[in-house]
């Protein structure tokens, strides 16, 4: 398989492990989220293109790095995804923000797209695509699918919690992403949840369960 980074600093597994409890109710939880992909921003966007721009301080004039932060598209995956994403635009506000809409067939587990808007031009940007639950992967794999179909060609994937098979399932489709993941757990159960997880992230997000 290929590589991808697992997030072993001790603030993001302290919040991963408040994530999982099932008493952690929905402001919280979304608050939590937040939190933690600005944390696993700060590590995966660590390559970000700066360019030199001339400042002048109090006392001269220095050239100095910044982001081109319009260079950056997040991408959420809704809904689940879009808890992430006002963690990373606080990091670089600049970013162009897409949405990809996918639903998981209850009883198939297959992903179903409902909407998809992509920042134009999309192929020479930095594309991050966000999504807490890496699963059975099919998701993961139709997004970036979607995204390379219009362009994109930069893509890292940003996952709280990922299940070993859809690690495998995204490297194995998408070998030149950059996958970070939060915590790698057990496994899935028959209805295709993580295990231990944390449950359906969206409906603790949005609070629609
Ligand atoms: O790896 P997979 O097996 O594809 O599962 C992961 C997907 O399932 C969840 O979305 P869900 O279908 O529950 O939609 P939601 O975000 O609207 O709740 C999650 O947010 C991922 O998008
Ligand atoms: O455990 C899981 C699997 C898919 N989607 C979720 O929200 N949770
Ligand atoms: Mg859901």
């Amino acid at each position: 398989m290929t590589d991808y980074t697992v997030m072993t600093h001790p603030l993001i597994q302290h919040k991963i492990s408040k994530l999982r409890d099932k008493n952690t109710g929905t402001a919280e939880f979304r608050a939590l989220v937040e939190e933690i992909a600005m944390l696993m921003g700060y590590e995966a966007l660590k390559d970000l293109p700066t360019e030199e721009v001339c400042i002048e301080t109090p006392i001269e004039e220095c050239m100095t790095p910044v982001i081109a932060g319009r260079n950056l598209a997040i991408v959420p995956i809704l809904r689940a995804g879009l808890g992430m994403v006002s963690g990373l635009q606080a990091l670089v506000p600049t970013a162009k923000i897409g949405h990809i809409g996918l639903y998981r067939d209850e009883e198939t587990h297959e992903p179903h797209e409902y909407y998809c808007k992509l920042p134009d031009p999309i192929d020479e940007r930095l594309i991050v695509v966000t999504d807490p639950m890496l699963a059975t992967g099919g998701s993961a794999v139709a997004a970036v699918d979607f995204i390379k179909q219009h362009g994109g060609k930069n893509i890292k994937f940003m996952s709280i919690i990922a299940a070993p098979q859809g690690i495998e399932r995204l490297l194995k489709a998408h070998p030149d992403i950059q996958l970070y993941v939060g915590h790698v757990d057990r496994e899935l159960n028959e209805n295709a949840y993580i295990c231990p997880g944390l449950g359906d992230a969206g409906d603790r997000i949005f609070g629609t369960k």
